[in-house]
């Protein structure tokens, strides 16, 4: 949905889909009770022209009592309309707000993995949910007040002209003053403080989440002043941002409500002082009183409907600014949906000078890399930190689209492959294993619903998880995160490896599977991979070079370009980068056991 084109309330009501209706029902019973609400106005004059024409045989003046009774009626229709009104708009509101947040989500569901990479899930759930509430405001009290004042203010622009033209000028020139000083507020550069104001506070939010979340990494490394910095210049950033918003912005509302609640008296009085030796000597004196008196009761509404009008003005502000944030969850990329599905025909995949480069960065994570995996044959990735190695294993399952040259998998096009078959055909162990607050159980059917309970033992006892689950108190029922259940990086790695078995995907990728495994973890991990690795297609990222000697073929990545392939002894014959960055693992090992050896 296109903001800027259709313009903020008009995409609001695409939101609210078929429940607009109900804001449209609303915003008229809103205007009709706001022209209700100028009936009593209308009685006080007439009371005040018969008592004063009356003046002083009070006796002798009727119909003070019908139009008493006709005031209170129409103020107490004024008031149902009003609240059937907003109950119509709220409904709608709710239903807006509901909708953007399910479609929000829905559209997410379809970004590329990699998307959620560079954008915390934190944060899009908070562009959704504060976005959703803004808007939630505007449509439910907003915007009918708006369209209500202003349908009051044009029926009180016609009746100040109805009784004395002059004095409905001299009312008038004050509130024009006043909205011209309302569309000043509303204008560009207050709508740029306003949209400073909503950024600095989803930073502060994305700074508060990351250091929240890296607690335990700054109480390793004794970093709490220096990791708190960049949280507290995001608070500071904030506040400043919302003490000029306050200044700024709000100081205006202020004086726009001084200016007409004052300004109406300052323009009446001058008038009427004016008229006074016309009225007398017009024998008009009652009827100047008269309007007098109707004119000073009547301005005050005029400054309230100017207030409503102001206070429902910076509803839009804020709508527009929580529709651009919207919008940012909106833009989020979505995977091309194929429109002929192919299934693949094997377990190959195949690289065709494939290059690609992140969102905002201009140097090519891979450039024109082409390679070929049979199936069944094992492949390891290897190279200097920073070669595209998790790029190139992350374009298989389309955690992103390449931007030049096809990914294969089967010989078919992945971009052409149903998302759901094409994630049924590859297994992905990442190096930080996410499990979900839930048994042992669910964490590893996650991968195959259907599975029994019999199966995910079997995937259990592949993963060599029997020890983790016989110190369990409830086994495999054991409710991960519950009364202190946590497991170390190695032993989730092993539930990890026991849903990817479970899930028998012909394709596995593994991204650095041991890389946080203690010597004890690593062994029964290594187990575990052989059993999840047997007749599959494997690709394998690895620092240990150990792990690849037996490789069907290694591929050194650096700078996004293959530097050399082939298997373990023909590189080392290359003398090349993989030779070098052998004899480098080999050293590494080495020292280790040399300064094992030495501690002892
Ligand atoms: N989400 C991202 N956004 C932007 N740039 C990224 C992103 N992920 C990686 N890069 C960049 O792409 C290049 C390749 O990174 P990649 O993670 O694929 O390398 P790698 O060989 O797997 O490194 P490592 O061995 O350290 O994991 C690097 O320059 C990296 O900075």
């Amino acid at each position: 949905m296109e903001n800027k084109k259709k313009g903020s309330i008009m995409t609001l009501l695409d939101y609210a889909g078929n429940y607009k209706v109900l804001t449209f029902i609303g915003l008229v019973l809103s205007a009709i009770s706001m022209l209700c609400s100028i009936v009593p106005y209308v009685c006080i004059w007439l009371v005040a022209r018969d008592l004063i024409g009356a003046m002083p045989d009070y006796l002798y003046v009727q119909n003070l009592e019908m139009y008493g009774w006709v005031a209170f009626g129409f103020a107490i229709i004024g008031i149902i309309f009003y609240f059937i009104g907003l109950l119509c708009t709220h409904l709608s509101a709710f239903r807006t707000a509901e909708n953007i947040r399910k479609i929000g989500m829905n559209h997410i569901m379809k970004a590329p993995l990699g998307y959620f990479d560079n954008n915390a899930s934190g944060l899009i759930r908070g562009r959704l949910d504060s976005g959703a509430n803004d808007t939630e405001t505007l449509l439910a009290h907003n915007l009918a007040d708006i369209v209500g004042t202003i349908v009051l203010f044009i029926g009180m622009v016609i009746l100040m002209f109805v009784f004395d033209w002059r004095m409905g000028l001299a009312c008038l020139l004050s509130a024009v003053i006043s909205i011209l000083m309302m569309f000043s507020m509303m204008g560009g550069k207050n709508a740029k403080i306003m949209a400073e104001y909503q950024a600095a506070q989803d930073k502060m939010t994305k700074a508060g989440t990351e250091y929240v979340r890296g607690i335990p990494v700054v109480k390793i490394f004794q970093q709490t002043v220096y990791s708190f910095k960049s949280f507290q210049q995001a608070i500071e950033e904030y506040s400043d941002k919302a003490e000029y918003y306050q200044g700024k912005v709000c100081r205006v509302p202020q004086s726009i409500n001084l200016t007409f609640t004052e300004g109406a008296f300052i323009f009446l009085i001058p008038v009427v002082i004016l008229l006074i030796p016309e009225a007398l000597n017009g024998g008009q004196f009652h009827e100047l009183v008269t309007n007098f008196i109707f004119y000073a009761v009547f301005s005050a509404i005029i400054s309230t409907a100017l207030a409503k009008i102001m206070f429902a003005s910076s509803g839009i502000m804020l709508a527009n600014t929580a529709l651009s944030r919207i919008d940012m969850v909106m833009k989020a990329p979505i995977l091309e949906k194929c429109i002929n599905p192919q299934m693949p025909k094997d377990n190959s995949v195949a690289f065709k000078d494939v290059s690609f480069t992140y969102q905002g960065s201009n140097i090519p994570a891979l450039s024109h890399v082409s390679f070929q995996v049979e199936s069944g044959q094992t492949i390891a990735l290897v190279g200097p930190s920073g070669g595209g190695k998790t790029t190139a294993a992350s374009l298989i399952p389309r955690f992103w689209d390449v931007d030049e040259g096809i990914v294969e998998v089967g010989h078919v096009n992945v971009k052409n492959i149903d998302q759901h078959v094409l994630m049924n055909q590859v297994a992905f162990v990442f190096q930080n294993t996410q499990l979900f607050k839930t048994s042992i159980l669910n964490n590893v059917k996650i991968a195959n619903p259907q599975a029994s309970d019999e199966d995910v033992i079997k995937a259990l006892q592949a993963a060599r998880c029997q020890d983790i689950i016989e110190k369990l108190p409830d086994g495999v029922h054991t409710q991960i995160g519950k009364e202190g259940t946590y497991l170390s990086g190695g032993e989730q790695q092993r539930i990890a490896l026991a849903r990817a078995i479970l899930k028998n995907a012909p394709i596995v990728v593994l991204d650095e599977a041991t890389a946080f495994a203690d010597p004890e973890n690593e062994v029964l991990i290594q187990k575990a991979l052989s059993v999840l690795c047997q007749d599959k297609t494997v690709i394998m990222i690895a620092h240990r070079l150990s792990t690849v000697v037996n490789a069907d073929k290694i591929i050194a990545l650096k700078d996004g370009k293959i530097i050399e392939e082939g298997r373990h002894k023909e590189l080392l014959n290359k003398e090349g980068l993989y030779h070098k960055m052998w004899n480098n693992y080999n050293q590494s090992v080495k020292w280790k056991i040399t300064s094992g050896k030495e501690g002892i």
